[in-house]
């Protein structure tokens, strides 16, 4: 069912696709609400877009959630408040609730770095290999999307972050340039040594617009940025071969459906309104100064000087927040041995302008009508993303009318899946910004489902010089992961070790016990034995004298008296002894138990040792299954960079030098 109202309704919101991810249109109690956002919230990950969707992120402002929205890695639930807009359909009482999928939520506390790490930087990656990229901040006003892209002074953004990255990663730049792309980017220029200097005098002109104190202040930002990167690791190429590098940086403004270029000095005068041209089907801005830079600190001092020139420019318009969409792009060239051998890869940083509504804003005027081109533009940019959609969806061609805008018209490609593109949503959480953040997302959701082509490197060689990035990331996983198997090695050395020596000390002692114990238990049967013997021998004496008193009775009591003594004496010590024998049998019978008692000790001990063997055997398997998994990833990693394709030959037939 397609809920897609008419594109001519803007007067309530300019951006109106039916989201797909609506779960409860038409209401549902209140009382079942909560529970209802348990159990989308567990519906982790199974309507998150395909892996060769438009990667879409969301930074969540630093706020409270509050009640109106639960959030997980990647699902945000929105909890909608009655006198929303967005529950408007609501029956009495009902609320309606709703739940958008990303590619992966930043949650309030998220900083700097975590969003460049995980969206940036494997895109730099790219870059370097030759692919073009585009990234795109969209949100409300105020909901930091310039906080995200270039950030402050004490949290530099993606863009200051990414100049720091990509000329740490790269060979040190050559001071003055050789080769300039043109500004299709698709040809390139060798520059005579009077152009080269001139792009050198255009570049210290340029910073030396600002006054010192502003550059000293950006100089001391950047190495404090610098110094604080330093203990980030990077993966650096520091053979290159004989290629030839250079980076270019260039930054322009659309405001008001015009083109500007950021980095003209405005001085007063009228900006020059530039054209967008096309060449080989790829739009770019004419005139549109591309400045050479050799180190990330002058790419850093370029930035702040399009941004001064963007906030007088703002000024002398009277507006107060970023009106305009903001585009600042990096370009690489690489170039081989041969002319030829040429590669020219961009990286677009896109701040589209605040989104707001112009019935909440109550704008009138000139801001009416900045307004609606700004919402115009991003309509037409949700229209063609839509229609791209649902062109997909069907499988059939549809004209997408990138041309009503100059945003789409520059970003036809990316947006037609031809570069590599990704959006990071920015959103404020504080419930009066409710029904724009919905607005927001409704655009995000479509975004998402946009089906792009799988991103090639242009060459061979710069798959080379991937190859050897991954390579070097390669050989520290593998440094890494030999470490933890040589640790996880030691420790169960250790493990076996701390055993076997409890072990060797458990038996040698029960050894030793058990000896003792039969020492004492030999020495005791010697002992019972003896008294044996000598109550047998007493017994014996005993019957003798028993015989001799019998045959003496009837001849001489005396001698009967004498032995009667006698014989008294021998049972007195006879009964000694046998108590005596009592005793040590007892004795033995309490040995007896105590070796029983160690012999069960002993048993248990070597269970114990037996169970924590198996322990460990199943730690190893872990282990080695880990390692499989690791060899897997490895080998999918490889058979990428394998499987990377050759330029084709238009790109090369291109080159013109
Ligand atoms: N995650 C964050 N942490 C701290 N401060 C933030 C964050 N996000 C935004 N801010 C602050 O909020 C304010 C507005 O942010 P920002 O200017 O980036 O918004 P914006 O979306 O670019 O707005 P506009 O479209 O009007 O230019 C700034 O003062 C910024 O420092």
């Amino acid at each position: 069912m397609n809920m897609e109202p008419p594109v001519r309704d803007i007067k309530i919101s300019y951006l109106r696709a039916r989201d797909p991810s609506i779960m409860a249109w038409g209401g549902m109690n209140i009382e079942n609400v909560k529970c209802n956002l348990q159990n989308m919230m567990n519906e982790t990950h199974q309507e998150n877009g395909s892996d060769n969707s438009i990667q879409v992120y969301l930074r969540i402002k630093n706020g409270e959630l509050g009640d109106l929205y639960h959030m997980n890695s990647n699902i945000l639930v929105c909890n909608i408040p009655q006198n929303c807009h967005a529950n408007r359909h609501a029956k009495d009482g009902q609320r309606i609730t709703r739940k958008f999928t990303f590619s992966r939520i930043f949650p309030p506390d998220s900083t700097q770095p975590d969003i460049f790490n995980a969206v940036v930087k494997p895109r730099i990656f790219n870059f370097i290999n030759g692919v073009n990229c585009t990234l795109l901040t969209y949100g409300a006003s105020g909901s930091g999307k310039t906080f995200t892209i270039v950030g402050s002074g004490t949290e530099p953004g993606l863009i200051p972050r990414a100049l720091e990255y990509v000329f740490k990663t790269l060979p040190k730049m050559p001071v003055v340039p050789e080769i300039k792309p043109t500004p299709s980017g698709i040809k390139c220029k060798r520059l005579t040594h009077s152009q080269s200097q001139e792009e050198v005098d255009i570049l210290y002109h340029l910073m030396n617009d600002s006054n010192a104190s502003t550059k000293q202040m950006h100089t001391k930002t950047y190495h404090t940025m610098q110094q604080r990167l330093s203990t980030e690791p990077v993966a650096t190429l520091e053979d290159v071969g004989s290629l030839s590098l250079g980076i270019w940086v260039s930054f322009a403004e659309i405001y008001n459906e015009q083109v500007f270029d950021l980095l003209q000095t405005v001085n007063g005068k009228v900006r020059k309104n530039l054209k967008l041209c096309n060449n080989n089907g790829i739009t770019f801005i004419k005139e549109l100064k591309q400045i050479y830079v050799s180190s990330g600190l002058e790419a850093y001092q370029i930035l702040q000087l399009g941004l001064q020139n963007l906030k007088y420019a703002s000024t002398s318009v009277n507006s107060h927040s970023s009106r305009s969409h903001c585009i600042f792009t990096l370009k690489l060239i690489q170039v081989g041995e041969s002319d030829n051998d040429i590669c020219v890869s961009h990286f677009n940083f896109c701040d589209l302008a605040g989104s707001e509504r112009s019935k909440k804003t109550n704008n009138v005027g000139d801001r009416l009508k900045e307004s609606n081109n700004i919402n115009n533009s991003l309509l037409v940019l949700s229209r063609c993303m839509s229609m791209m959609r649902n062109a997909q969806r069907a499988n059939e061609k549809k004209l997408v009318p990138f041309r009503e805008s100059k945003l789409t018209q520059l970003f036809q490609r990316a947006l037609c899946g031809q570069e590599d593109i990704a959006m990071i949503v920015n959103m404020n959480p504080i419930p009066d910004m409710f029904d724009e953040t919905m607005h927001v997302l409704n655009f995000s959701a479509i975004a998402k489902d946009i089906i792009v082509e799988q991103q090639l490197t242009k060459k061979d060689r710069l798959s080379r010089n991937m190859e050897k990035i991954n390579s070097e990331e390669i050989v520290e996983i593998e440094r890494l992961r030999d470490t933890v198997s040589s640790l996880i090695l030691e420790l169960q050395d250790e493990k076996m070790k701390s055993i076997e020596t409890d072990k060797e000390t458990r038996s040698y002692l029960i050894k030793e016990f058990s000896k003792m114990m039969d020492d004492i238990k030999e020495e005791y049967e010697n002992k019972i034995e003896n008294y044996e013997c000598q109550i047998e021998d007493l017994n014996e004496e005993c019957g003798r004298l028993s015989k001799k008193r019998r045959r003496s009775e009837a001849a001489n009591t005396s001698i009967i008296c004498l032995d009667n003594s006698d014989v008294g004496h021998q049972n007195l010590e006879l009964i000694n002894l046998q108590h005596e024998l009592k005793k040590m049998k007892e004795k033995n019978a309490s040995l007896e138990e105590r070796v029983k008692y160690v012999e069960e000790e002993l048993r248990d001990a070597t269970a114990e040792i037996a169970e924590k063997k198996s322990e460990i055997s199943s730690q190893a398997a872990q282990i080695i299954s880990m390692n499989e998994e690791i060899s897997t990833l490895e080998a999918l990693v490889r058979n990428n960079v394998a499987t990377t394709p050759e330029l084709s030959e238009s790109d090369t037939d291109d080159v013109d030098l």
